[in-house]
């Protein structure tokens, strides 16, 4: 009697995990119990090949289950512009598969990458208006990008000159993080600032090995167990990273508000433009600006901003040494354009078209996020007669079309002519989207093509890069990491022109 009963458990969980859960939803991959589909993605990292099966087997909208929670993915471009394009508003919300964690690590919903409603509209749209006034685009964001660029490539040069070689991606990293700081904070990490990064990445990395213990979940989701002194004490720790990080978003915004002048109009960065906004709205029931809100949102266009465009730079040189005809075409291409040792700028792109089908191919090559930002559906829908119920997590999964064969053919070999047009201009390629699609599509776009455009240009204007040994090329195997990264390498820099 009693295996009766325990067989009709099983049968009817079964029939439940592999049936009755997944029947609202579009067809696609059979979820394994407990973890659903995530070891097909990890057994296969960093996943565009399961991804790119299941559109294959399912068509363009498949359902898979990151552990018991369902994600429809969307993987072709009629479908992402049908649904995130015309009909975007019903997928303007971010889904949000761990509020408990969010609660703990920002002290709320707050921010802009994880948020929704009228809190993200505000803050989004602050922002952007903001980076464009302060000249996303224009002459004073180049001003600045073009500077440090300056600063780089004499830093890898000296570091060649000095040792034979450079190892380009933690200066690469410094760099980055310095624009990102310049537009926020309005300084560089120079000599004088340099502690301040190395201090955040070693906390950076501290917080990712403390996460990876699975005891942490205990005293996160019941927190009766922080009465346990081990418990306690992971807790903490985790707590005390936290507060360090925030710490110098606070101290900066500190600094700034002991000198601001809310007199006048005129912000030197983005911080005194949201201080000058929080008092501005300091009368508003409910007001979205707030210091909380402030530091979150720094957080945000850190961690947004920094890795993603860092390991593009880094995967561009790591090809250049394995394609020494594309870096000839790139000389050719600045040899006959520009024709001196001066510094590259925008306002040279649209006679530089090789430079850009170069960084297209190497953003979709690289596809740095194999698996998109979630976002949340608003209402029940029905797409192409499939049902999604509301609050749905729903992934643009634009990796998939960065490696779809029919638009690129032989998508893993790198190959920029493919963005090239029989009269040599840039091809516009629709489904080349690697800053996403629709209303959550990514804020930094604008200051992240600027910062490749103007590295690469006048890095490879300036230096003939080679291997340390031509024997041994850099890995193009992308590590395991948030977004794919590069294993560390080396290159030898000679300079093209004589100082
Ligand atoms: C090569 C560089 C970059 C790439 C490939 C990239 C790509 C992306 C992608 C794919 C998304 C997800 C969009 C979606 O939900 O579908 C995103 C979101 C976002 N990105 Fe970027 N990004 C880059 C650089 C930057 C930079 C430099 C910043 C900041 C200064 C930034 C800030 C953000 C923010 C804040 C979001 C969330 C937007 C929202 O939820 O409204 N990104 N990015």
């Amino acid at each position: 009697m009693i295996w009766m009963i325990v067989g009709a458990v099983v049968a009817l969980w079964f029939f439940h995990q592999l049936y009755w859960k997944r029947r609202d939803y579009p067809p696609g991959p059979l979820p394994l119990p407990l973890l659903g589909n995530a070891l097909s993605i990890v057994s296969e990292y960093p996943g565009y090949a399961p991804l790119v099966r299941w559109k294959e087997q399912f068509g363009a909208i498949y359902t898979m289950w990151m552990g018991g929670i369902p994600v429809v993915t969307v993987a072709d471009y009629d479908a992402l512009h049908e649904m995130f394009v015309q009909d975007g508003e019903d997928y303007v919300d971010r889904a949000n598969l761990s509020s408990t964690f969010t609660e703990i690590f920002r002290g709320g919903l707050l921010g802009v990458v994880e948020t929704s409603g009228r809190l993200w509209r505000e803050q989004r749209r602050f922002t952007l208006h903001t980076l464009r006034d302060f000249g996303l685009g224009k002459d004073a964001m180049q001003e600045r990008i073009l500077d440090e660029t300056v600063h780089l490539l004499d830093l890898l040069e000296k570091e060649s000159v000095e040792t034979g070689t450079t190892s380009p991606i933690k200066h690469i990293e410094k760099s980055v993080a310095s624009v990102i700081n310049l537009v926020i904070f309005g300084y560089r990490f120079d000599e004088e600032h340099e502690h301040e990064l190395l201090r955040n990445r070693e906390l950076q990395d501290q917080l990712i090995a403390s996460s990876k213990n699975p005891m942490l979940v205990l005293p996160i989701v019941l927190p009766q167990a922080k009465m346990i002194p081990y418990f306690n004490r992971l807790y903490d720790n985790v707590i005390k990273i936290r507060d360090e990080q925030f710490a110098f978003f606070e101290n900066n915004i500190e600094k700034h508000r002991s000198r601001i002048d809310y007199s006048n109009d005129d912000c030197d960065d983005f911080c005194d433009a949201y201080l000058k906004e929080m008092e501005r709205r300091k009368d508003e029931k409910d007001s979205t600006f707030h210091e909380k809100q402030f530091v979150n949102l720094c957080l945000d266009l850190w961690s947004a901003g920094v890795e993603t465009t860092s390991m593009t730079m880094s995967w561009g040189i790591a090809q250049l040494l394995h394609h020494p005809e594309v870096q000839k075409k790139l000389h050719e291409e600045y040899d006959r354009v520009i024709g001196s040792d001066r510094l590259i700028s925008m306002q040279d792109k649209n006679s530089l078209p090789y430079t850009t089908a170069y960084i297209n191919e190497l953003q979709r090559w690289s596809n740095i996020q194999p698996l998109n930002l979630l976002r949340k559906t608003t209402k029940d829908l029905t797409v192409r007669g499939m049902t999604i119920p509301s609050g749905t997590a729903v992934a643009p999964q634009v990796s998939v079309l960065l490696y779809d064969s029919e638009i690129f053919p032989d998508p893993l070999s790198f190959n920029p002519d493919r963005f090239i047009d029989e009269s040599g201009k840039v091809k516009t390629i629709k489904q080349f989207l690697p800053f996403s699609i629709g209303k959550r599509a990514c804020l930094g776009e604008g200051l992240a093509r600027m910062e490749l455009f103007l590295f690469f240009a006048n890095l490879v204007h300036r230096f003939n890069i080679t291997p340390k040994d031509p024997d041994s090329l850099p890995s193009l195997l992308k590590t395991l990491a948030n977004v794919t990264k590069p294993a560390p390498f080396e290159a030898k820099l000679e300079r093209r022109f004589a100082k």
